[in-house]
């Protein structure tokens, strides 16, 4: 759980809305999140939650509504500012989309050079030896991506993220595809890289035993908005149908569930 209790917003939304044509996929998007928080957003396939990570870090344009990170109206921000803002908020993606050609020293690397120009051969050793050491692969430094398991590459991909020292991390579906006990690591991992480093984090899953152990809040999108924020256990006691499904699908699972609405 949180380190540090503080009140600091370090993300607002209000207001979001976002279509695609007449696909309305963000309805009234509020979410207020503070320093040292870690928020999961839950819901189902294609409800919208990295169309709302993409909005944040200004890849793609709201509608409406505005969103506030780090104190910077991200669709306001440019060029420069564009990239200084994104160094400071570091997007893990689903598939750790590491470079194969490239050694896991060589993988790390690359953000830090594209990024911060002037480093010396021994603060770029430096950097990449501690964000190693950070996840625990500090053996793996002068092997491929093809040569480790799905389990280490996210390890790998999350490293990746925190080299830049990033103050807000996005986990996209950080445990996809991983056997329990990985998916457990990597759970730990995120609640680690915020004792370790601060970091706020909003963490996007279905796996609900992710949402459990990660999550101080848990935000459930459900037709468009964020229809319930709470603790886990708030969240779940809710009688809707729909959260009890979700629920349900991930605990029992339940083989079928009918489209989302
Ligand atoms: N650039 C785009 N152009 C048109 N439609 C889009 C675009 N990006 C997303 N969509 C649509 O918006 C909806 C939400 O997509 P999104 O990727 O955010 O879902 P998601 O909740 O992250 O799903 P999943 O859990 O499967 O990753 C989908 O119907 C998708 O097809």
């Amino acid at each position: 759980m949180k380190s540090k209790e503080t009140n600091e917003t370090v993300i607002s939304i209000k207001g979001l809305r976002k279509s695609f044509g007449d696909l309305h996929v963000l309805r009234g998007v509020n979410l207020e999140v503070s320093r040292n928080e870690n928020v999961v957003v839950l819901g189902r396939s294609g409800t919208g939650k990295s169309v709302l990570i993409k909005i944040m870090v200004g890849l793609l344009k709201p509608d409406a509504g505005k969103v506030i990170v780090l104190g910077h109206d991200v669709e306001q921000l440019r060029g420069k500012e564009l990239d200084e803002f994104r160094q400071k908020v570091g997007f893990s993606f689903q598939s750790s989309a590491l470079y194969d050609s490239m050694s896991i020293r060589e993988n790390l690397e690359f953000p830090l050079v594209r990024n911060i120009r002037n480093l010396s051969r021994a603060e770029i050793n430096k950097a990449v030896e501690k964000a190693l050491s950070d996840v625990g692969l500090s053996q793996t430094i002068n092997q491929m991506p093809a040569e480790l398991s799905g389990g280490q590459r996210k390890r790998i991909g999350i490293a990746r993220t925190l080299i830049l020292k990033p103050e807000i991390m996005l986990y996209d579906e950080p445990t996809a595809g991983l056997d329990p006990i990985t998916s457990i690591e990597i759970n730990n991992l995120i609640n680690e890289v915020r004792e370790r480093l601060g970091a706020t984090s909003i963490i996007i899953t279905h796996d609900l035993t992710c949402a459990k152990s990660t999550g101080d809040r848990i935000a459930m999108l459900l037709d468009g908005k964020f229809e319930r924020i709470g603790t886990f256990d708030e969240v779940f006691a809710d009688p809707d149908e729909r959260i009890q499904q979700f629920y349900n699908y991930n605990f029992t699972e339940q083989k079928s569930v009918p489209p989302v609405r």
